[in-house]
Order: structure tokens, then sequence, then C-alpha cells
């Protein structure tokens, strides 16, 4: 599915300087593992305390791309075993209707986890609707408080996304103490918190930290100066193969719908144009098979340290 599998291609890039194609970080395979491993510990739970991890997501509307994740992350939480709740809400509901169902969820206490699927329809305020989460059943961690206990090193739940990324880091054996971190996008899920999180003490960060973003002057004086390349632009194949320092780690956090197959299948592109950047990257990312599983498996740990806290599990 990742299309990782080829042979590697061998050519000369300075004089002498054998350089290959990058090694794939294989995001899925690694989301297989981490899953194999919350499931043998969603048994215990269960077989010891009598208890499983319960998640609820809410869509509002019909985006075909949000009931695509949606569907994901159901998937994901019924195979490992959890109490899985999808609660699919009209487009037009009110906002005073969907913070009514939220605080249901809060108080429901077979849910660990309350998943509510961005982005929202335009009447509604997104934030006003993440401040109603009970901050201890904020699985993605975009609560205020949780933002905040991010900030100061003292997190209970990591967001996902980021969370995906520093694992792919560490298990890839990546050293990121002291690693030059160049991170395009500023975005509150992903750009700002992994700008945080490397920069942070402790394994898998401890980095330098640069952020671009639309108003940076010159993005690729920038890129090309990375250790570490962490690509959420959200532009299609945005950042070329020139823009990479030879030997880079490049993580591309892109999930573009670019069209669909003859039986249709999405077919997804990065932010990173991933055929040039193979042949200057030490190690990337694939599109699909990358960053993405990682976020819903990070989903999966959270919900299971929810469930945990909540149960008074000491394990
Ligand atoms: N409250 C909330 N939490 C989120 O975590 C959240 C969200 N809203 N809104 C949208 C984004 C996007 N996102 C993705 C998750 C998995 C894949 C994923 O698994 N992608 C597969 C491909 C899946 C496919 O084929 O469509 C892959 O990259 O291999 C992608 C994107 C979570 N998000």
């Amino acid at each position: 599915m990742d299309g990782g599998d080829m042979p590697p291609r061998r050519f000369f890039c300075r004089k002498g300087e054998e350089i290959m194609s990058a090694k794939l970080i294989k995001g899925a395979e690694v989301a297989k593992e981490i899953r194999a491993e919350l499931k043998e510990e969603v048994q215990r739970i269960k077989e010891k305390y009598g208890v499983e991890p319960g998640l609820v997501t809410i869509l509002v509307g019909e985006n075909p791309a949000s009931q695509s994740y949606v569907r994901a992350k159901q998937k994901a939480a019924h195979d490992l075993g959890f109490y899985s709740v999808q609660d699919n809400q009209p487009a037009d509901i009110s906002e005073e209707a969907l913070l009514a169902l939220i605080d249901k969820y809060n108080k429901d206490p077979k849910i660990d986890g309350i998943l509510i699927q961005l982005p929202l329809p335009k009447h509604i305020n997104e934030n006003k609707v993440l401040y109603a989460i009970d901050p201890g059943k904020d699985v993605d961690a975009f609560h205020p408080f949780n933002v905040g206990k991010l900030m100061i090193g003292q997190p209970d739940y990591l967001p996902c996304t980021p969370a995906g990324i520093q694992e792919l880091l560490i298990r890839s054996g990546t050293e990121t103490s002291g690693a030059e971190v160049v991170v395009v996008g500023r975005s509150n899920i992903v750009g700002k918190p992994i700008a945080v999180m490397m920069m942070q003490k402790g394994p898998g960060a401890n980095a330098t930290v640069t952020v671009c973003h639309t108003r940076t002057k010159d993005v690729q004086f920038h890129t090309k100066r990375a250790d570490i390349l962490i690509v959420a632009a959200g532009v299609t194949e945005y950042v070329k193969g020139d823009w990479i320092k030879p030997g880079a780690v490049v993580i591309d956090v892109g999930v573009n719908e670019v069209g669909r197959t003859a039986d249709g299948k999405r077919i997804l592109k990065g932010d990173v144009a991933f055929d040039e950047a193979k042949e200057v990257a030490s190690a990337i990312t694939p599109v699909p098979g990358g960053v993405g599983p990682m976020t819903i498996t990070m989903l999966m740990k959270n919900t299971v340290r929810a469930c945990k806290v909540h149960n008074n599990i000491k394990e």
C-alpha cells in the first residue's frame, strides 16, 4: 500500500559519494505494532478490572472525508475491543444542541474519550465546543487546559498527530537531541503543538525548532537547514526535493485527495513531492501509510489512558 518495497536505487551525487534512496518510515506498520500492544492491554484491563475503554466519535454533517476518518477511528476502536459509539448529527444541528450532547457524554461513565470530528459547520463556534469537553475526556487534547499543560511540559494527553510524529521519530532511531527541526505550518492541531513538543526536554525532543508559515519570507532558506523537516502545510506537494538537506529526515503530515480511482478509492498525496524528496532525504514518511495511521493509533492510546485514569487503574 505504501509502495515502499522497491529495491533501493543508487546514484552518485557528489564526487564518489553514494546516495541511496531514503528509508521509508512506515507509519502503517508501526501503528499496527502499537495497536497489537494496546489490544493486549485492553484485554488485561477487561479481565482484571471489568471495564473497557469507551470512545464516542461525534460527526456533524456529511463531509465524505470526515466520514471516512471517523469510520477509520471507529474500526480501530472496535478492533481493540473498546466500547465505541458513533454519533452522527445533521449539519444543521444547533450549537446549543451540540453542547447539550457533549454534556451528556461528559456525564456518561461508560465514555472515557470524546472526539468531535473537525471541521464543524460554520454556524457552530468550534472553540466553544472544544471548551465544553471535559478535559479528562479530551482524547484529542484540543481543550485549552490540555494545550496549556502541554505548553508547560506536563501533558496528561498528547495531541494525536504530533504524538504520532514523535513516536515515529523515536522508533525510527532518529536523533532529535540538538537537531535542527523545521516545522512548516502553524495550525493548532499540528504545527504549533509539534513545535512545542520538539523543543521540550525528554526523549524524541530536545531539538532547536523553527516554525515556518504563510508569512515566512524565505521558506526554502529554513527547510534547507533542517535535520528533521516536518511538513503540515496543507498544500499538495508543496516542499520540493531541492528544498531538503541531503540526509534529512522528512515527516509528511499532508493528506490531500487529488482524485479517485476507477473503483472510487481516494488517491492521496502529501505536502512533500515524494519522488524527488526520497532521493535526497535519508528517511521519509509515505502518504498514505505514514503519519495518518499513527494519528488514529495515538487516539486509541489516549483513550486507554483515559480509561485507566477514570477507573483509578495504576499500572
Ligand atoms: N477532532 C479531530 N481529530 C482528528 O484527529 C482529526 C480531525 N478532527 N479532523 C481531521 C483530521 C485528519 N485526521 C486524519 C486521521 C487519519 C488519517 C489516515 O489514517 N490516513 C490514511 C489514509 C486514509 C484514507 O485512505 O483516506 C493514511 O495516511 O495512510 C488521515 C487524517 C484526523 N483529524
